[in-house]
């Protein structure tokens, strides 16, 4: 299940994707539990925004405190986070810039690292860098330092798409430059996401996020075929506000998993995850 939560005065304008307040976070966790849906992504809003993102690290976050709001619901319930910077940079840029505009990565990296063991402080199990970058599971290092060694890290593999739109606008996220082009995976370049994919592997990777799903099964076949790592697509903004029906018909989602399945996929990650197990139940 993943959740888009917003800082109280930030939910009243109206935005494409639906959010939520820290206080009900609790009753969504609750929720899972009753239909067996073991993990919880959490995305937050940054309330504060600089040009080093430097609120994401910190203890009282929306983030952290929305972490602890679900693992105080239900300590089984398996937090993952969305670690980057683009909700809490001026700029909505997932990277810090230098001086001269261009993109600072190992000021963004360290960014990451911080943010991560803010969010493993609070009681997240899996962290997601989500920036793009190469050396992102060095992550592993930080959490290590700070004893959070069964704190995971998977890293998201990022394919450049329109599905992402709604999640910006929601989470005030739409980057400055217009695109996040040079960091995500050209969807024109046979091999770049299987590349990328075997550089996280190498550099310790144990699990990735593959967004958007709907575009990513052939990265799974392939992947599949040759790394024991965990495969889990994550069915985007995009994918959710076009695909679910008028009322709740969630058939067409259905449709999509099911074909992700057929496709190697392990534990899909969605918006619709409570809706689709009240229906399944
Ligand atoms: N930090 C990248 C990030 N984090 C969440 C999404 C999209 C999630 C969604 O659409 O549901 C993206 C992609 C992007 O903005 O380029
Ligand atoms: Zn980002």
């Amino acid at each position: 299940m993943v959740i888009l939560v917003r800082g109280d005065h930030d939910l009243m304008a109206s935005r494409p994707m639906p959010t939520m307040p820290i206080k009900e976070v609790g009753a969504v966790v609750g929720d899972l539990a009753r239909y067996g849906v073991p993990a919880l992504k959490v995305f937050a809003g940054g309330d504060r925004r600089d040009a080093h993102g430097s609120r994401g690290a910190t203890a009282d976050s929306i983030m952290a405190n929305a972490i602890r709001e679900a693992k105080s619901a239900n300590p089984a319930v398996t937090v993952m986070t969305e670690t980057c910077l683009c909700s809490y940079t001026d700029s909505g840029e997932c990277h810090i810039a230098r001086k001269d505009g261009q993109p600072d990565l190992a000021a963004t990296l360290e960014a990451m690292a911080a943010q991560a063991v803010a969010q493993a402080d609070a009681g997240a199990d899996i962290v997601g860098p989500a920036a793009m970058l190469a050396g992102s599971v060095r992550i592993r290092r930080a959490l290590d330092e700070t004893g959070h060694h069964n704190v995971a890290v998977m890293p998201h593999l990022i394919f450049d798409s329109r599905l992402y739109e709604g999640y910006r606008k929601t989470m005030d996220a739409v980057p400055t430059s217009g695109d996040r082009r040079p960091f995500q995976i050209d969807p024109r370049s046979p091999m770049a996401a299987v590349d990328s994919a075997l550089a996280f592997i190498s550099e310790g990777a144990r699990m990735l996020l593959l967004e958007p799903a709907l575009f990513c099964a052939n990265v799974l076949i392939m992947l599949k075929r040759t790394c024991d790592v965990q495969l889990s697509p994550f069915s985007v903004s995009g994918e959710y506000l076009r695909l679910t029906g008028f009322g709740d018909d969630l058939r067409l989602m259905l449709e999509l998993f099911t074909f992700l399945k057929r496709s190697a996929s392990g534990q899909i990650i969605t918006y619709a995850a409570a809706d689709m197990a009240r229906i399944l139940a």
